[in-house]
């Protein structure tokens, strides 16, 4: 997105969300979006997800797909099901959508519980069906809001560190937000750091770290350090 510009009309007036938000990812590349609260981060995402159209400035106009914050998942419907839910939906017959999500069950760490309810999976497990899901629906690039937020601390570490795994052996482009700016470094090759609401880009830190990183790497240290003091410095 280039010098992008989103209001809403409030009951006090309008809310500027967005005011000049450009962002960039390469084929690819992992960028993740950092800001306070309220900054316009998830509307950031329904934009460049074509679910909401800009004020002014231009979006990239092949849409990304969403995975929201909740998993999400039909509690009635098999993982297996729900995961092929994406292909359902662009008109794929029952059997051929859940053949094509089968072999993301395996790799996923994910086999033996294709019949499973969720409410029968983990938190992380549900999150890697919701990813399978959102996999499968095709789109050149994923757009991430908050995927663990929902999950304890332990799960989020575990399913974290699943992702980066994930990406590092099927890079995808990936457009991430969060709160969290150690996950940031942790998973993304950019780091674009927000201004509060009207939301735009501050400050953007390139990570060029190896995989896997740790947080306890001194470099994953310094660069979080940097990255909050880009925070602290926008507010
Ligand atoms: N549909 C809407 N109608 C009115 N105001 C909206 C709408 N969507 C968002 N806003 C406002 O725009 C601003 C940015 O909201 P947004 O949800 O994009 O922020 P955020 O950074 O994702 O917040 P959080 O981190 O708390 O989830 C907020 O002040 C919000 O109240």
């Amino acid at each position: 997105m280039e010098n992008v510009s989103r209001s809403f009309a409030g009951r006090r007036g309008a809310v500027e969300a967005l005011r000049g938000m450009s962002l960039r990812a390469r084929p690819g590349e992992v960028v993740a979006v950092v800001g306070a609260s309220g900054c316009g981060k998830s509307t950031l995402l329904e934009l460049i997800c074509g679910l909401q159209q800009p004020d002014a400035g231009t979006v990239a106009a092949d849409p990304a797909v969403l995975m929201p914050q909740r998993d999400l998942l039909l509690p009635w419907a098999s993982a297996l099901d729900n995961a092929a839910l994406a292909l359902r939906a662009r008109g794929v017959g029952r059997e051929r959508a859940r053949a094509a999500a089968r072999p993301w069950f395996e790799r996923f760490g994910l086999a033996g519980f294709e019949s499973a309810r969720p409410a029968a999976l983990s938190g992380g497990m549900r999150q890697r069906v919701a990813f399978v899901r959102t996999l499968l629906a095709g789109k050149p690039v994923l757009a991430l809001d908050e995927p663990f937020a929902a999950l304890d601390a332990l799960t989020r570490q575990e399913v974290q560190a699943w992702l980066a795994q994930t990406l590092a052996a099927e890079p995808r482009t990936v457009v991430l937000v969060t709160h969290d700016v150690e996950e940031a470094v942790l998973l993304a090759d950019e780091v674009v750091v927000m201004s509060p609401r009207p939301g735009r880009a501050v400050a953007t830190l390139p990570v060029g770290l190896a995989r896997p990183r740790r947080r306890t790497d001194a470099a994953v240290v310094a660069l979080r350090e940097r990255a909050l003091q880009a925070l602290g410095a926008a507010t």
